[in-house]
């Protein structure tokens, strides 16, 4: 069956959290509409860009694009960027039971609203390993109030300018900023916006009967923040993990990375005379961001009475074990398990460190920092057009011996450059990522690496300098989980291993935008000479 969507995307002023700011809104919303569709199913979205002066292009994230590389939406690897009043058509096939989301994969673009969820049933008929009585989504990101061009220049200037803390946390686009703390007028000497009675940012609800169990499709599209979900009072099963069945794990809270998708079962089994508070809380890095809230709400109480309680503040931010152990018990269910090769032919080891360039601060791998090229991979390569990127291969390791993970670079600057790794066709890859201390002493963070294209086993997770004897033999080889997003945690190392069986030219990057944008990501390229013709649709920028 085939699924047509058509979309229109332009700026539009919403209030997501009570306070006015320019959002980029698909049809008039931020999120944009859901994809639901079946097992099989293909999706073609045609997608016409009215943002005024800006390009868009919008990546179908966990969906592998079998056949269809030039589908994935990563505008300079697999598309020329949809120019201001373009017509675009994605057309690809959604191959697998699951939860996914989209979103924009040009500059910082996704900061601004533009993203949604994508909902893969299985055919008519087919049974989940699982039962429950209904479903619903929760879409999760962090909110700013400065444009993602303020955001974005001030990463690229001297002196840096970070991000910092989002404002809002949003669930299903929704979250309350204290309109108290805004001040009067703005620096245009208008005053800004924000009215804590905006219909646009009361709490999202969930409506649950008593005793009936729940579905909950939770996906985060955050663009820095780690979060710790919870339902006050509820204990929660995680089923499925990146569009993947997980042996059923009870938890209080789950934490989860940017890129990351879950679906846990929740029964209704609590007083229900009252209501309860889903909540998100900030966590791997300091809060200074208030607690989001949605109401899960026990039918018929009216959906937006406040629970007569606290929002729960979720557990210790800076709890890195807490944070391991929880992610080394999510093991693929039985009866579902996809065992890895238990060899691999090639094993790419990334540094993840910060660095300096000509005194801008960048993200590097293995003290390469990542830059796109004008000309997408996917062509390029296709082409041959071997002028358009750096045809010199980027390094497969660094010096372990001699690199100190725990201290600050000693040497600060590393290169820049719009280099690649090329994979033989359906050869194993392992990769380990290796985390390191920022430029600031005593500093290392947790990053959430996604693959496009693909899905990776994780095999382990540890703390300290990966040991490449040693650790290989740790490795759960027997039923480890497949995702396409994993992270890796403070001074720790993450050791992955994937298939390059899938023709194109992939991105493996932080889903943290701000680091990708500051070049924290590595191309990979596999059998893109198996490739027929590909669409103009996606030609027309650089040598393309
Ligand atoms: O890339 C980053 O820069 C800041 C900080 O390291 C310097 O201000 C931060 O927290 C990041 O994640």
């Amino acid at each position: 069956r085939v699924r047509h969507y058509k979309w229109e995307v332009k700026y539009e002023f919403h209030s997501p959290d009570c306070f006015e700011k320019l959002v980029i809104a698909i049809n008039g919303q931020s999120p944009g509409p859901s994809i639901v569709a079946e097992q099989g199913d293909t999706i073609v979205v045609e997608l016409t860009n009215r943002l005024l002066t800006e390009n868009i292009a919008i990546h179908w994230h966990g969906i592998r694009q079998i056949g269809t590389p030039w589908s994935d939406g990563t505008e300079g690897v697999t598309q020329c960027p949809i120019l201001p009043a373009q017509t675009h058509v994605y057309k690809f096939v959604v191959d697998r039971p699951g939860t996914y989301l989209y979103h924009a994969h040009y500059g910082m673009q996704r900061e601004a609203g533009l993203y949604g969820s994508i909902r893969v049933s299985l055919p008519k008929g087919a049974k989940e390993p699982f039962a429950y009585d209904g479903e619903h989504s929760l879409l999760l990101a962090d909110w700013w109030h400065r444009s993602t061009y303020e955001q974005s220049t001030g990463l690229s200037s001297k002196p840096f300018r970070w991000v910092g803390e989002p404002q809002s946390l949003l669930i299903q686009g929704r979250g309350s900023y204290n309109c108290s703390l805004v001040s009067g007028l703005n620096a245009a000497g208008t005053g800004s916006v924000c009215n804590a009675t905006n219909p646009q940012c009361s709490p999202h609800f969930m409506t649950v009967v008593p005793g009936k169990t729940y579905r909950i499709r939770i996906a985060s599209v955050t663009s820095l923040s780690a979060l710790n979900f919870q339902i006050e009072g509820h204990n929660m099963t995680i089923v499925e993990a990146d569009g993947h069945y997980v042996e059923p794990v009870v938890v209080q809270n789950l934490n989860i990375y940017s890129g990351e998708t879950y679906s846990v079962l929740v029964k209704a089994d609590r007083d229900p005379s009252r209501n309860y508070w889903a909540a998100v809380n900030v966590r791997a890095r300091k809060p200074e961001t208030p607690t989001g809230v949605a109401i899960f709400n026990y039918y018929p109480n009216h959906p937006k009475r406040r629970p007569p309680t606290i929002p729960p503040a979720g557990p210790v931010w800076n709890d890195t074990s807490y944070a391991i152990a929880q992610s080394q018990s999510i093991k693929a269910r039985a009866g579902f398990i996809h065992t890895p090769p238990s060899q691999s032919d090639r094993v790419i080891t990334l540094l993840n460190t910060q660095n300096l360039i000509d005194g801008f601060r960048r993200w590097s791998l293995n003290n390469v920092s990542f830059t796109l090229p004008h000309t997408p991979y996917l062509i390029a390569i296709h082409q041959n057009l071997t002028h358009a990127f750096n045809q010199t291969p980027a390094p497969d390791s660094y010096r372990a011996k001699e690199y100190d993970i725990f201290r600050p670079p000693p040497n600060p600057n590393a290169t820049q450059s719009d280099s690649i790794y090329r994979l033989r066709f359906n050869s194993t890859v392992d990769i380990i990522l290796q985390n390191a201390n920022t430029l600031n002493p005593n500093n290392s963070e947790t990053h959430p690496w996604h693959l496009h294209g693909h899905d990776f086993w994780v095999l382990g997770y540890g703390i300290g300098v990966f040991d490449p004897v040693n650790d290989p033999k740790k490795y759960n080889l027997v039923n480890p989980i497949m995702k396409n997003s994993a992270a890796v945690f403070p001074y720790g190392w993450t050791a992955l291993r994937f298939k390059a069986d899938n023709p194109g030219a992939w991105a493996f990057h932080c889903h943290i935008e701000a680091h990708f944008y500051m070049g924290m990501g590595v191309v990979f390229e596999s059998g893109v000479d198996r490739l027929g013709k590909l669409p103009d649709s996606i030609m027309g920028c650089g040598e393309s």
